[in-house]
């Protein structure tokens, strides 16, 4: 190893990781590398089908990959699941139960770990009955009572599938709040998976960009902002040689480009840093555009072979 990172720097490592689901011509993950340095909080975004659930789902243990590999917390998936917590999309909870007997079994599967009081606040947050049945809650009410069991196990990795989707608003708000609270604290690493950019904006400070099972940017939001520039001027895009002309479109003002620079931008073109939102689009809209991992979220051959 010629890294001087130790694993308890790194939360999760996929090394050429790839999944294939049965006789499926198109993998839903193709070689894909990239690192997350514990403690941060990242948004993992992609257009649907990108890949986003299976990663998540892989690195909580429940698939296997079909190549490569994948370390969550130093081992292999699934062996550190007591310092992990994963919620699907579907937030499976036991329909016959009531919150507070879910809660109790919350604590009898994580001994050792489960923090009652936090997961009970959680609950009584959302002006929730604990003696209601699961069955008889609406998809949001769902939603908190599965993130205060993930929350109420005190988890070093959070793996978090569009967690915030069926929430209001508000409680959106709150819960996201209490999630970055807790991140900040305790130090939890956090992995997000969702559509919704302003969410994102406010609670992550790192980002994965999915594009046909492959990171296509991957690495903290402010350095990978800083790294961009959205350029306006009169000209083509062949005259913002040498930078790497992301997208561009034609505007009111001649045309307007996200370019990756490399050196100054010449003094004919107006220079704003692009938001979160503008860097996700023009990616988003330009899937052939090269990849840009920075360095701590980088996987080196050397590191993993
Ligand atoms: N159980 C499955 N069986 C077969 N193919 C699957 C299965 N789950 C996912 N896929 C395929 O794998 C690819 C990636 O799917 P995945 O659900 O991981 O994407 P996603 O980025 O989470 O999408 P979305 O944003 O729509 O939730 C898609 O092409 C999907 O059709």
């Amino acid at each position: 190893m010629s890294s001087t990172r130790t694993t308890a720097d790194v939360a999760l490592e996929a090394y050429r990781l790839g999944k294939r689901y049965g006789r499926r011509p198109s993998a839903a993950l193709d070689d894909c590398s990239f690192r997350l340095p514990a403690g941060r909080v990242s948004a993992l975004v992609g257009p649907n089908g990108a890949g986003k659930s299976t990663l998540l789902a892989l690195a909580a243990g429940l698939l296997r990959p079909t190549s490569g590999t994948l370390t969550v917390l130093g081992g292999a998936p699934g062996e550190a699941r007591d310092r992990v917590a994963y919620l699907s999309q579907d937030k499976p909870l036991h329909p016959q139960l009531t919150i507070a007997e879910t809660l109790r079994l919350g604590a009898e599967l994580n001994p050792g770990r489960w923090d009652a009081a936090h997961a009970a606040s959680l609950v009584e947050q959302g002006s929730l009955d604990p003696a209601t049945k699961i069955r008889r809650l609406s998809g949001g009410q769902r939603t908190r009572v599965a993130l205060a069991l993930a929350l109420g196990k005190r988890p070093d990795l959070m793996l978090l599938d569009e967690p915030m989707a069926d929430l209001d608003p508000l409680a959106r708000h709150e819960m996201m709040g209490t999630l970055m609270a807790d991140a900040a604290e305790r130090g939890t690493t956090v992995l997000m998976s969702s559509h919704i950019v302003a969410e994102l904006t406010d609670a992550c400070d790192h980002l994965l960009l999915l594009g046909d099972g492959r990171i296509r940017l991957g690495g903290g939001i402010d350095d990978l902002l800083t790294a961009h520039s959205l350029v306006t001027g009169r000209g083509t895009p062949a005259d913002l040689a040498p930078h790497t002309v992301v997208e561009s479109r034609a505007s009111g003002r001649g045309l307007t480009a996200l370019i990756r620079r490399d050196g100054p931008v010449d003094s004919g073109w107006e220079v704003q840093e692009p938001s979160l939102e503008e860097l996700l689009l023009a990616h988003l809209r330009a899937p052939g555009a090269p990849a840009l991992i920075t360095p701590g979220t980088a996987v080196s051959v050397e590191v993993t072979a």
